[in-house]
């Protein structure tokens, strides 16, 4: 059956328990506000405004992964980077990102299968030899849960890179089109927690990092622009591309600030895109908006 957007609130609802209020994926996470710098390298791949050059106010939000609004931050779960960047011409640019290089699934029927193996039983614990199974199973969920189990959560949210995942077609002033994937590369570099900061009892640190780094100058990331060659998979985003596409800088971010409440009233759905950026035909990008969206009606009506 194909999966729909309501099972997957129901599902995050038993697997982390009703939160009224909060976002129902990435339920934790902080404000951050800053401005984004478009290269105009990239016009002749898009037309969208994001590239004229000139540099936009953004406001975003860095998160944990998962509907528990009290989630451990050493946790070898995904970290999440929401951004809405503001045209100069009234449009919207989102980017929603996870700090994995892949996704979780193929498709939103592999991910909502693996999410129930996930609800816990009577003894509040998932069943992990189930989990196992769907896993062998189903090949797709291999790849990001190795990768979370022998990356080192980050030492900072300014500390990791972020990826789109998804792919996005360009198209430029002649209709000429490009598939891309995006990702941000933190300026500062790849840090990760050492083995005893994994291994100690969980603290609340990453809002404190990322304030004492603010404090010192603003936090940068790089956006790069992954170029698609004939072939590549523009439907899965468990499927990583060759490491030879060529990779095209495409602007910077820039934080100054975070911790104030403006991203609670936004709903970061990932196919609000600037003209000359459209989304794929990858079904689980389509079911984002339509998850995030009850998510977002919930939250604001207090359920
Ligand atoms: C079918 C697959 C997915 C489902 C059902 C899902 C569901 C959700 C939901 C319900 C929210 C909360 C939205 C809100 O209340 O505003 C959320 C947040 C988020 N998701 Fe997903 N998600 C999926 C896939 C992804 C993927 C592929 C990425 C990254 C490429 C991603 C990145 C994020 C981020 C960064 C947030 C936090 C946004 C914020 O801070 O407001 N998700 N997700």
């Amino acid at each position: 059956d194909p999966a729909t957007a309501p099972e997957f609130i129901d599902t995050f609802a038993k697997i982390f328990g009703e939160h009224p209020g909060v976002r129902k994926g990435h339920a934790k996470g902080i404000c951050i506000a800053g401005d984004f710098q478009g290269a105009a390298a990239i016009q002749p791949y898009s037309k969208s405004a994001l590239f004229s050059g000139a540099s936009y106010p953004l406001i975003g939000r860095f998160s944990m992964a998962g509907g528990n609004p009290k989630a451990a931050e050493n946790s070898r779960s995904p970290r999440g980077l929401a951004l809405q960047i503001k045209l100069n011409n009234g449009e919207l640019q989102h980017f929603a990102l996870l700090s994995t290089p892949m996704f979780g699934a193929k498709d939103p029927e592999s991910f909502l299968g693996l999410l129930k193996t996930l609800i816990p039983g009577p003894d509040g614990k998932p069943d992990m030899a189930k989990v196992a199974a769907y896993r062998a199973a189903h090949p797709d969920t291999q790849a990001q849960a190795k990768y979370l189990a022998s990356t080192p959560p980050p030492a900072s949210y300014a500390n990791t890179p972020y990826f789109g995942l998804h792919s996005f077609m360009l198209t430029n002033q002649n209709e000429q089109q490009q598939a891309v994937r995006w990702q941000l590369q933190p300026v500062d570099g790849v840090k990760g927690l050492t083995a005893a900061e994994i291994a100690a009892k969980p603290s609340e640190f990453l809002q404190q990092r990322l304030a004492k780094q603010l404090q010192q100058g603003p936090v940068q990331f790089k956006l790069q622009l992954v170029l698609a060659e004939a072939g590549d998979n523009l439907l899965d985003p468990s499927i990583v591309w060759p490491a030879s596409r060529k990779t095209l800088d495409a602007g910077l971010v820039t934080l100054r600030t975070q911790g104030d409440n403006a991203c609670d009233q936004v709903n970061f759905d990932p196919n609000v895109l600037s003209a000359g950026i459209s989304p794929s035909a990858d079904p689980i990008l389509a079911m984002r908006s339509a998850a995030y969206a009850i998510s977002f009606g919930k939250r604001l009506t207090g359920h």
